[in-house]
Formats: structure tokens, sequence, C-alpha cells
């Protein structure tokens, strides 16, 4: 297409709205004729089921759960009394609550002010603080904010010793929904060592944001920690970065919540539109439609041209990923549906792999974000007449035409800075564009089966690791292989795992595993050393 007919192109499909400051543009994507009016009549029930999920239908049928992530930052819509004040003292308790941190009325044990911030949480219960922390937060941050979000020793280590002697001014708030999570327990048992390893309470310094009645719920109650904020079952974990699970972290980091929520709120309402081209969400759904083929068919690399935004892809891969990505439909049909989600920053991507996106396997299509307003205050000149900003936006537009001159498609999403309304604008962008999107290829995004599988069979490993360490205790002038310890527990279909823990144990010093190296990494013989 020709660029004069491109831009007419540009304005005929251009969704731009002056309160939210965001625009979409999907004109780089090769729309067949019809595609619109083709897709309606799904768009027209796709908006229904989401107008009767606001009003409290139990849209997450598999789990006999309403989906209530809208009425956090619009509590008069929740479908009971009850559930709009608990919203909203919930919101009140985190304010105040994050204002005594910062007076000092809630404070160390040593009666100094809390400094720092230790998060401890996985998957939603981290994922969308740490995008928020990273986007909005930076020199003027009231806490300083760490985070453990994962069951690696070696990196919790790492932010312990990052905080050093602040650990005594350091506030923790560990986040689980379920509070069930092993790697979020592993987290918080591993920080409560390094707090009694310095000398303190960690009680006292501890916050959990929970389900009520969960394991780390009576964790925190029994030990009096400093607060117990809820988690609800009707808000998901990939969607409760507006529940206490982002408000908290955010509100003690110093961060607008009120901000935040106003900006997810407006554009809760822009996207509850029944006119497809005034809805932001059902446009982004329909592109994704389109370039996925309604079936994944290409991933989405995202390709924000900010360096705030990094995180957004992580934070957008676990939305997306585990809300679509599903073996069954709603009618129990096998679809193997889902949409891979990878991507980073622009300029920075172009010398890693924009090489491939415009060259090579045409398996993709990339969601630009654009953020007008290059930083706070003026900016130098690198060369006459132009700024780093001016680079990066040439760079956005650059790569933008050309991988369209390659035929690969593209939408851009234009926010005019990043703000805590911006942010929280973006995040309600996403979480409506996958309900809807979950509706037009009809499976359920409110549930993650297959999330349960893994952690069964990690619990089966440490399970049979159990076993290993008690053969060996039991047997400590004997050496093994792993084939001669899996017939020795009887197990011998699980030789492969017996080698994996064996192998492991014997590079850690802590279940006292020697071992005697042969030939062949299998034939290695392990023992107790004591
Ligand atoms: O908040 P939690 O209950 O600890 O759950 C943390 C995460 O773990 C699970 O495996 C789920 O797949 C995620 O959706 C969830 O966000």
């Amino acid at each position: 297409m020709q660029k004069q007919q491109l831009w007419q192109r540009y304005k005929n499909l251009l969704y731009h709205d002056p309160e939210l400051e965001l625009s979409v543009d999907t004109s780089r994507i090769n729309f067949p004729d019809g595609f619109f009016e083709e897709m309606e009549p799904r768009l027209q029930q796709a908006y229904q089921e989401m107008e009767a999920l606001e009003q409290g239908a139990i849209a997450n049928p598999d789990e006999n759960r309403m989906v209530g992530h809208y009425w956090l930052r619009a509590p008069e819509l929740a479908p009971e009394p009850a559930l709009t004040e608990e919203i909203v003292s919930t919101l009140a308790a985190i304010k105040a609550f994050a204002a005594s941190v910062h007076q000092g009325n809630i404070a160390a044990p040593d009666g100094h002010r809390f400094t720092d911030l230790l998060i401890i949480g996985i998957g939603g219960s981290a994922l969308g603080p740490q995008f928020v922390a990273d986007s909005l937060g930076g020199s003027r941050d009231l806490l300083r904010i760490w985070f453990f979000d994962n069951t690696d020793p070696d990196g919790m280590d790492k932010v312990i010793s990052g905080i050093g002697a602040a650990l005594k001014q350091t506030l923790v708030v560990v986040i689980s929904k379920s509070g069930g999570t092993k790697e979020t327990r592993n987290g918080m048992l591993e920080a409560r060592q390094g707090f009694e390893r310095a000398g303190l309470n960690f009680a006292a310094h501890a916050v959990a944001v929970t389900g009520s009645g969960s394991e780390l719920d009576a964790t925190a109650s029994g030990e009096s920690w400093l607060g117990v904020f809820p988690m609800w079952d009707w808000v998901g974990g990939r969607t409760s970065v507006t529940s206490a699970v982002g408000l908290l972290p955010a509100a003690l980091q110093g961060i607008d919540v009120d901000r935040l929520l106003a900006g997810a709120r407006a554009c809760d309402e822009k996207t509850r539109s029944r006119v497809t081209r005034d809805n932001p969400a059902a446009l982004l759904a329909l592109t994704w439609f389109h370039a996925t083929q309604g079936k994944g068919a290409r991933d989405m690399v995202l390709l924000p041209y900010k360096d705030r935004l990094l995180l957004f892809s992580r934070y957008l891969q676990q939305l997306i990923m585990e809300s679509l990505g599903k073996e069954l439909d709603r009618d129990g049909k096998q679809v193997l549906q889902g949409v891979a989600v990878y991507g980073n920053k622009g300029s920075t991507d172009q010398h890693a792999y924009v090489q491939q996106l415009r060259e090579g396997v045409h398996n993709f299509f990339v969601t630009f974000i654009e953020v007008l307003k290059d930083r706070e205050g003026p900016s130098m000149e690198v060369e006459p007449g132009a700024t780093s900003g001016d680079y990066l936006s040439g760079f956005f537009q650059g790569t933008r035409s050309a991988l369209y001159e390659k035929g690969r498609e593209s939408v851009t999403i234009t926010v005019r800075e990043i703000s805590p309304a911006g942010i929280g604008a973006l995040i309600a962008l996403y979480e409506r564009a996958v309900g809807l999107y979950a509706s037009l290829v009809n499976v359920n995004a409110y549930h993650q089966p297959g999330v349960e599988a893994g952690k069964k069979a990690a619990g089966a490993v440490l399970k049979l690791q159990g076993e290993i360490v008690e053969m060996l205790r039991r047997q400590p002038n004997r050496e093994f292989t792993c084939e001669e310890m899996a017939m020795a527990l009887a197990r011998p279909e699980e030789v492969e795992t017996t080698f994996m823990i064996l192998r492991h144990m014997a590079a850690n010093g802590d279940h006292g595993v020697a071992v005697t190296v042969k030939d062949k990494i299998w034939e290695n013989k392990y023992r107790s050393k004591d």
C-alpha cells in the first residue's frame, strides 16, 4: 500500500481517547474486507458475557467462582453490598497502613522508620507488583523495594545481601492468594532465617496478603504479624494487581494508588462499550483473533519503546498465556488454545532479534507501545536538533515500517506518559482484551487446570528424595548407582528421577551425599558421607 493510502487507512482505523490519552492503531493489521462485520455477532456475545461477569455471574464455572477484578476499581458495581464494603474498607486500610509506615507510627522494632520493603510472592502475586514497582518507581520511592519471586536459594541470598544492614528496617510483605504456594512459603522461611541470623524478630517486620483461613493467614495471625490484608476467591491471581496484592506494595513504595485505580476505572468504562470501534480492548482482541487465526497461530511480540515498560511483557505473559492457553474449550472440546507472548523493549531488541522478525520465520505479530513524553525536564541535543528521545521515536517508527514492508503485521498502542493512571489504564485494557478474546474463542479465561500437574509432580520428586535420604542413612556403608537405588526402593520406574535427585544432592552439601565419579555419569556411585 502507498504511504498516502496507508495514511487514509490509519485515520479510518485509529482509536483515540483524549481522556485516557491513549490511542490504538490497527492500520498495520491486514484485516480482510468484511472482517469487522463478520466478527460483530461474536463480539456482541462477548460483550453480553462480560456484562454478566461484571454483574456477578459465575464466570469461572470450573472453580464455581465469580470474577470480580473490575469491581476493585468501581466497588459500587459489586453485586453485593458486603463486597463493596470489603473493597472500600480494604483500600482504606491499605492507605492507612502505608501512611503509618511512612510517618513512622508503624516502625521497625528498634524504633526507626522502615526504609526497605521485601515482597515475597510468585506468579500473580509478584508479576503485577514487580511491573508497577518498576514502571512507576524511582529515586523518590518512600521505601526501597526488593523481591523474592522464586525458590532459588542463590537468588534470595543476593537480595538479602543487597539489603545488607538495612534488614533491621525492612518491612516484609508475603503475598499468596492460596497461602500454600511452596516457593512463597520457602521464601518466607528463608527471609525469617535471614532476620533471625541478624538477631531480628521476623514477625515484627512481616505483613501478609492472603485468602482468609489459608496456611499463610494462620501463620500471620498465630504469630501476630503487623497486618493481614485479604485476597478474595473472586479475584484471580493474574488479575489481582488492583487488589491488596498490587496496591499494598505500591502504596508502601509511595505510588499514588488512587490515580492507578482511577486510570484502570476510566479504561474499564471505555472498554464496556458495545460499539466495537469505540472499544480499545475489543479492537485488541480482534487484532489477536485475526493475527493468530483465532487459534494462537502466531506469537505476540511486545515491543514497548520505554525502559519503564520492560516488565510489561512478563506481566502479560501470565495474564494472556495462563488465561488463554487451554486444552479444552468451554464445551469440553479439545482446542489447544493460547497466544504466546514475549518481548522486552525497543530499541534494545532491535539489536537482538528484530533481524529474525524482519527476515526470518513469520510466526508472530508485534505490539508496539509508544510513550510520547520522553522524560521529566528538558533533553540535551545529541546532534543538532535531535534528542535521545527523538532517536527512540525514530527507531520505533523505523522498525514499524521496516516490518510492515516485509508483510509483518503490528498494532501500536500510544500513551502520553508513564504515570500511575496510565499504567492503571494499560493493565485494565489488557485484562478486558483477554476476557473478550476468551469469549471469542470460547475458553474459560479464569481457571488454570494445567498448572497443578507440575506442582503434583514436584511433590512426588520431593517425596522420593525423602526416601533416598532415608535409604542412604540406613545403609551408610553402601554405595549406590542410581539404578541400584531405584531397585532398592522398589521404584525401578523412577530411575531417571533418582539419578537427578542424587546428582543434585551430591552437588550440595546439605544432605551429606558423596559421589564416586565413574566413566559414564549414570554409573556414578553415591553414599552417605557420615
Ligand atoms: O498467590 P498464590 O496462591 O501463591 O499463587 C501464585 C500463582 O501460582 C499458581 O501456580 C497459579 O498458576 C498462578 O495463577 C498464581 O498467581
